[in-house]
């Protein structure tokens, strides 16, 4: 197992210091799909951009920050294209283009220019010295709302439209965006193959969590008023007229045959009776319409819902993923996943992605080695990737993750059953913990991040947890008290992984369910 640990996060960093010692191009990276030069693949170099001096780049854009200096000859941007945090800094003269449109934090600039070694001590390698401006994307600068000042997340939320264009966000989006190809890496890597799982669905899982039902019932309620609104269904006396007007046809029609009328004449009075059977059909069909849903014994009626029966926002994939592993081997689903909880704290999200490996022909010992693995491959990840998004997290955010994330990747994680480790909850004087700990117990979140923060001061995987707190798929051990379940907790989260050996027996698994 440490071999195979060792393998993954050392392989990133390999790659990284390879990268690295190989010599540097001293041609700008062209973009293959867009006519320009990526920021990123300037000012990241190792060697700062200093490389690229003298070269030609185009560059595209949002201004950061702009001024003009030297008494309005020239002006300095920083601009930034979002593939790294950091900016570029570009310089125009007032020949070139009328500086005061170009300034203002926000505007769109696409400039063509030299890249030019900026003199020793300056923060910056390099800047771009402007000799065409080949686009421009104005910005009122009075009405822009995203200042250079920094805004509250809460603030952010009523301006979706710009709001990737923070520091926060756009670092984000990154983390997120690297989390994602580093996962997929991972279990690509491992041969698992990636299955898609429904996102609407009519299973919960086991039970993981409330459920946001998917219903056209709703939406079909409000057409129909609105359709009965406009057009009202027919009263009892216009099925009564239309049912006389039925009746008399229908007599027209025995007349007719009774004095032999012509063919002709008595095909056109069927045809006037048919008619008149059709429409009081019609009114018949309407007047059954109601507002409101359907009801049926006192119940709504699913069986005129969309998909004929209840359906929902998927809680997770892990039981239809099950019934690949089941045919194709290891596989892994990575999806979108909701939970209905009026539970608002940050670890109850009414949407969040979720990873569900499921590995055939292994046992909880794989699975706790894959965790591991995987959560080491993805913290070494970030380190080699995202450094610079993570330093800005530190910065604002959470002062110890960088520390984390080596500590993670680098330390073999701790391994304790669930029994020792409330033995070890029991013995803590030190501290008073608001729920009691006693065998049995579901471990709440302040003794998982004692166990890693205090006790381990590292991660932790609690396995063998008690049968009657976790679900009836996981495999019952030989004391027949315990099941090969278990929880990666990580310090300052708490669990970040659970997972658990399946129960292949037919008998057991059915006296369990
Ligand atoms: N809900 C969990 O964390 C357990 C996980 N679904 C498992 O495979 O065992």
């Amino acid at each position: 197992m440490a071999a195979a640990d060792g393998e993954f996060s050392s392989s990133s960093s390999e790659l990284v210091k390879q990268i690295s010692s190989t010599t540097l191009s001293d041609e700008p990276e062209w973009a293959q799909f867009s006519h320009r030069v990526l920021v990123k693949t300037i000012i990241s170099r190792p060697d700062g951009g200093v490389g690229l001096d003298g070269k030609k780049v185009i560059v595209g854009g949002w201004v950061k920050t702009g001024r003009e200096q030297g008494k309005g000859t020239f002006a300095f941007l920083e601009l930034n294209d979002g593939s790294c945090p950091g900016n570029l800094q570009v310089i125009i003269d007032a020949g070139v283009y009328s500086l005061s449109s170009l300034v203002a934090t926000g505007t769109c600039v696409y400039v063509e220019g030299e890249l030019k070694k900026t003199p020793e001590g300056t923060r910056q390698k390099v800047e771009l010295k402007v000799s065409k401006v080949l686009e421009v994307g104005i910005v009122d600068s009075a009405k822009y709302p995203v200042p250079k000042t920094k805004l509250t997340l809460e603030f952010l939320r009523d301006l979706v439209h710009l709001r990737p264009r923070t520091n926060t966000i756009s670092a984000v989006a990154r983390i997120r965006n690297a989390l994602s190809y580093a996962t997929h890496t991972f279990f690509q890597k491992h041969g698992f193959l990636y299955v898609h799982t429904p996102i609407v669905t009519t299973s919960d899982c086991e039970g993981a969590g409330e459920m946001f039902q998917v219903t056209t019932l709703f939406s079909d309620a409000e057409k129909m008023e609105k359709e009965l609104k406009e057009n009202p269904p027919p009263s009892a006396a216009d099925i009564e007229s239309a049912n006389l007007l039925v009746k008399e046809k229908g007599d027209a029609v025995a007349q007719k045959k009774s004095e032999k009328a012509s063919k002709d004449v008595i095909k056109a009075s069927v045809a006037e009776l048919t008619k008149a059977k059709e429409s009081l059909s019609k009114l018949e069909e309407r007047s059954k319409l109601k507002p409101g849903l359907p009801q049926k014994d006192g119940k709504i009626d699913y069986s005129q819902d969309f998909f004929a029966r209840q359906a929902f926002l998927t809680v997770s994939g892990q039981l239809q993923v099950e019934t690949y592993a089941c045919a194709l081997s290891s596989v892994y689903t990575f999806g979108p996943t909701f939970r209905a909880e009026h539970s608002h704290t940050s670890r109850h999200l009414a949407e969040f992605w979720m990873i569900e490996p499921e590995i055939a022909f292994a046992d909880l010992e794989d699975d706790m080695n894959c965790a591991e693995a995987y959560v080491k491959f993805l913290s070494q990840w970030l380190l080699d990737h995202c450094l610079d998004d993570m330093e800005l997290m530190v910065k604002n955010y959470d002062k110890t993750a960088i520390e984390r994330l080596k500590l993670v990747s680098s330390t073999p994680f701790e391994r304790i059953t669930y029994t020792d480790a409330v033995k070890l909850l029991e013995n803590v004087t030190e501290k008073k913990f608001e729920n009691k700990v006693e065998w049995g117990i579901d471990l709440a979140s302040e003794h998982e991040r004692y166990l890693t923060e205090v006790i381990f001061k590292k991660p932790v995987i609690v396995y063998n947890y008690p049968k009657g707190i976790k679900a009836f798929y996981m495999r019952l051990n030989d004391d027949m008290k315990t099941v090969a379940a278990m929880d990666v907790l990580v310090p300052k989260v708490g669990e970040l992984v659970g997972g658990s050996q399946r129960e292949e027996r037919i008998d057991v698994i059915e006296e369990r369910y």
